[in-house]
Order: structure tokens, then C-alpha cells, then sequence
């Protein structure tokens, strides 16, 4: 287990260099939660994140990894059809899942027949009977889920899943997955984790790559000017943090 609250941070000369050693992170830590538990529960961003994550669908990686252990899930969704080009499953499938040997069982997408309000309930009733089954772990500390592994990407305003910059939704406390219908980012209507589903994981990946990040990244990581504090500067998981930057996303630090 990471020691808690623990911070890392990896600048990488290029994107390429980021990409292996994100499968190379992801692949270690499924493997250890495949021993420890037989099951390693993952969590999506949509976005560039899906083609950092290219890599683990090559040899060694795609040969290595328990896949039928994995079950999948998505930290932000946008409600629309489950097909549509803005769909964060469908960004997955395309690029990642439809590659693997993950069984479809596994793989929790949102239900694209619901409204917002909806779909948000239906996924955090779907997430409660999970920690029942124990497919996905229950934070002692904060009594919220613990997934195994967030994969979070950023966009340039600092938003990461969709948390934006002075929207009310980066205060929930209570609920485990919400709604939001005025996304300053098209398109409008999504469902995200909150903060403290996101703060309870057991480690997260935050993967940012490109110049137009760096503010944002200088605001999470170094001394900005700038007080008010971005979404991406409240990710502070009970586990580990580990950051992966490319040389233009850390080129204000
Ligand atoms: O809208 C979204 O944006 C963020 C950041 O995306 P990126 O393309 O700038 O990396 C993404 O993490 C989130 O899942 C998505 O819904």
C-alpha cells in the first residue's frame, strides 16, 4: 500500500516516454491488487488520457495483465448515447477495451437511456451494491468508495472529471456521483464523481500532457500567483498521488 497521502511527481522528455511508464504503473498495481484481492477496480477519465493509455494494449503489458480481473469504471460521463463521438465509454471501448480481455460484465458504463439526474442515481446505486459485493472497497476513514485506481486527466481550465473551476459540484459532500447540466465544456449534460470519491482512492494517476496545462499544473504544483485554487489542486487522495507530466505541461514549475 502507498504510504498515505503520498505525492510523486515524473516529467517526461516526451509524451511517448509518459505513456510507457503510465502502463508500466497501471500493470504493477494491477497486479498487486489482483494478489491481494482478486479484483482491481480501475476508473476512467475520458479524454486524452485514453490514447496515454495506448501502450497497455502492446506486449509486455496486454500479455501480462489479469484482465478478467479488472472491472472498469468512468469518473465523468456525458449523457448522451453510448455510440455517440462525446462518449467517454465509447472513446474506452474504442481505444482500450475493445482490445483486451476484460470481461463485458466488468465494464460499468452509464445508462445512456436516463436523464442526468437519472443516470447519476443509477450509477451510485450501482456503485453501493459493488462495495456490498466487494468488488469495489469502502474508505474506513471517509465511509465513501475506495477504488483500487483513478486515472484522472485535466483539462487546460483545471477542471479534472467534470469538476469545473467555481461551479458548486467541486463542494458535494455527500453524494458519491452528481449531475451537472451546464458544463462550461460541451457537452453540457454529464455525470461526475465528486471530491470525496475521488479523495478516497487508494491511488491516483494524473496524467497531463501539453503546454496549454501548464498554468493549471503551476497552480496544483508550484507558486502561482493565481489564489483561487483549481479543481485539480484539491485532487489529495488517502493514498498515493503520482502526477505524470510531459516537459510542456511542467514547464511552469
Ligand atoms: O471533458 C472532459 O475533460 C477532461 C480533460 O480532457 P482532456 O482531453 O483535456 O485530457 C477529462 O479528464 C474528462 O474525463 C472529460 O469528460
Amino acid at each position: 500500500m502507498a504510504t498515505k497521502g503520498e505525492v510523486k511527481k515524473e516529467v517526461f522528455e516526451s509524451e511517448e516516454d509518459l505513456a510507457v511508464s503510465l502502463a508500466k504503473y497501471t500493470a504493477q498495481l494491477s497486479d498487486k491488487f489482483c494478489k491481494e484481492r482478486g479484483a482491481f477496480s480501475v476508473v476512467l477519465s475520458g479524454g486524452s488520457l485514453i490514447n496515454s493509455l495506448r501502450k497497455l494494449v502492446e506486449p509486455p503489458f496486454i500479455d501480462s495483465i489479469e484482465w478478467s480481473k479488472w472491472h472498469v469504471f468512468w469518473l465523468d460521463e456525458r449523457v448522451v448515447p453510448k455510440d455517440h463521438e462525446d462518449s467517454n465509454y465509447k472513446l474506452a471501448y474504442d481505444g482500450l477495451l475493445s482490445k483486451v480481455p476484460i470481461l463485458p460484465g466488468n465494464v460499468y458504463a452509464i445508462n445512456d437511456t436516463l436523464s442526468a439526474e437519472a443516470a447519476a442515481e443509477d450509477y451510485e446505486a450501482r456503485l453501493r451494491h459493488l462495495v456490498k459485493s466487494n468488488i469495489i472497497n469502502i474508505s474506513a476513514a471517509s465511509g465513501f468508495p475506495k477504488f483500487d485506481l483513478q486515472l484522472l486527466g485535466m483539462g487546460p481550465d483545471g477542471h479534472v472529471a467534470s469538476l469545473f473551476p467555481g461551479h458548486p459540484l467541486v463542494k458535494e459532500n455527500e453524494k458519491w456521483v452528481t449531475f451537472i447540466k451546464d458544463s462550461p465544456k460541451p457537452p453540457p449534460e454529464r455525470i461526475t464523481f465528486t471530491f470525496p470519491v475521488i479523495n478516497s482512492s487508494a491511488y491516483i494517476a494524473l496524467v497531463v500532457t501539453g503546454a496549454a496545462e501548464a498554468g493549471a499544473v503551476q497552480n496544483a504544483l508550484g507558486n502561482s500567483q493565481n489564489s483561487e485554487k483549481l479543481p485539480v489542486a484539491m485532487v489529495s487522495p488517502e493514498g498515493e498521488l503520482a502526477w505524470f507530466l510531459d516537459t510542456a505541461a511542467a514547464s511552469k514549475l
